[in-house]
């Protein structure tokens, strides 16, 4: 199948937050010709004129009603029938594909249709997630709706919109922080500024078009991260914990946790296997996202590139060689609701680095819940 996989981008944020809008001037972008564009609205509010001329016979818009529910079906087969065009030649050229869900959609259903799916995974890379906030209303939709806050946890690239309207200054540097706390590995683009076309919002998957490589500090977000620990002094990246005072007001923000698992050194694939598996089976509606790279113990110079989006994980793909001089391995977790510690005390027990109260793996081999934290 040449031309496959084709790259697939989520577009989500909030009811209002200026998606369509961003849509509408990326797609003006000669770097985003031969897009396939899947847009589900509520009710009669039509799709903007611009997006149908524009994309004329690239335009799928789905039937009313949510994406992660009632139209999931439709999603799969509009993806299949995709699929179907190009290889019967109705259809000659499809670079990518951008599915904006409604306001409200939690993304992670749309990610595990792809993902779960023994056709669609093959024909289609989920390039990334992209959410948008409102910079006005932004942090009053955080406060009030946890999928807003889900929306941004789980984005590999936040934009945010309506910067133009912004009178306090301050409020918007709050925004920022606050967007920088619960996902430190997205990069935050203002919608406003001429870099937020189409080369910082797509291409942001593993493979790096550019380079034509392997980008997996960019893919893990290691850099955005590493910026915010450098501005914020802020080693950690367990958030929730340092904004007490805010608690009542910011009540979803600790509720989202980001964890970066590292390990110097190989490590059996049964053990990663196994951590895996324990992770997705006891905690899996607490995972929004988990990517990683695995020096494997069997095989040392190919390393595994492991992708999850809940309980569903992308088949792991091992790359033909290290992209950098860095080994080992490094898995970023975020995570909904997760016990206090479980991923790292887990992740421990598998890399054999138990600490006192927490069972060693051949422990946990014969009792996989011997962890705490259920
Ligand atoms: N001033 C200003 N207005 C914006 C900007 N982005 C979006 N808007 C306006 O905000 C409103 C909502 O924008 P949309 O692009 O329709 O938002 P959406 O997220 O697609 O909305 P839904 O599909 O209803 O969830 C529209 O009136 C836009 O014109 C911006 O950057 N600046």
């Amino acid at each position: 199948m040449t031309g496959f996989p084709i790259s697939v981008s989520v577009l989500t944020g909030f009811l209002g937050s200026g998606k369509t809008t961003l849509l509408n001037r990326l797609l003006r972008d000669p770097a985003l010709t031969d897009t396939a564009v899947i847009i589900n609205e509520f009710g009669d509010v039509a799709i903007d004129h611009l997006l149908v001329e524009q994309a004329s016979d690239g335009v799928i818009q789905l039937s009313d009603g949510c994406l992660c529910c009632t139209v999931r079906g439709e999603l799969v087969d509009t993806l299949a029938d995709l699929v179907d065009r190009l290889q019967t030649g109705r259809l000659k050229r499809l670079a990518r594909v951008v599915i904006e869900t409604t306001g409200l959609a939690d993304p992670a259903p749309v990610l595990q249709a792809i993902m779960a799916h023994p056709v669609l995974v093959q024909a289609f890379r989920l390039d990334g997630v992209i959410a948008t906030v409102d910079a006005v209303n932004g942090d009053a939709t955080l406060d009030a709706h946890v999928e807003a806050v889900k929306q941004a946890a789980m984005a590999d690239r936040i934009v945010i919109t309506k910067t133009d309207l912004v009178e306090d200054q301050g409020g918007l540097d709050a925004l920022r922080q606050r967007l920088r706390g619960l996902n430190p590995g997205a990069p935050l683009i203002d919608a406003a500024d001429h870099e937020a076309g189409a080369a910082a919002l797509f291409d942001c998957g593993l493979y790096n078009p550019a380079t034509k490589s392997a980008d997996v500090r960019r893919w893990l977000g290691e850099e955005a991260a590493h910026d915010h620990e450098a501005h914020e002094h802020d080693g950690h990246h367990h958030h929730g914990d340092g904004h007490d005072h805010h608690d009542h007001a910011h009540r979803h923000d600790a509720r989202v946790r980001s964890d970066t698992l590292v390990h110097d050194g190989p490590v059996p694939f049964s053990a990663i296997e196994m951590f895996l598996d324990l992770l997705r089976s006891t905690h899996g509606e607490h995972l929004l996202r988990m990517k990683g790279i695995i020096e494997l113990a069997e095989d040392r110079s190919r390393p595994l590139v492991i992708h999850g989006v809940q309980k569903t994980l992308h088949p792991p793909m091992r790359l033909p060689a290290w992209p950098d001089e860095r080994r080992g391995t490094r898995l970023v977790l975020i995570t909904l609701d997760m016990p206090q510690d479980y991923v790292q005390r887990l992740f421990a027990a598998f890399t054999n680095k138990p600490s006192v109260d927490t069972p060693d793996r051949a422990a946990l081999e014969a009792n996989p819940l011997a962890i705490p934290g259920r």
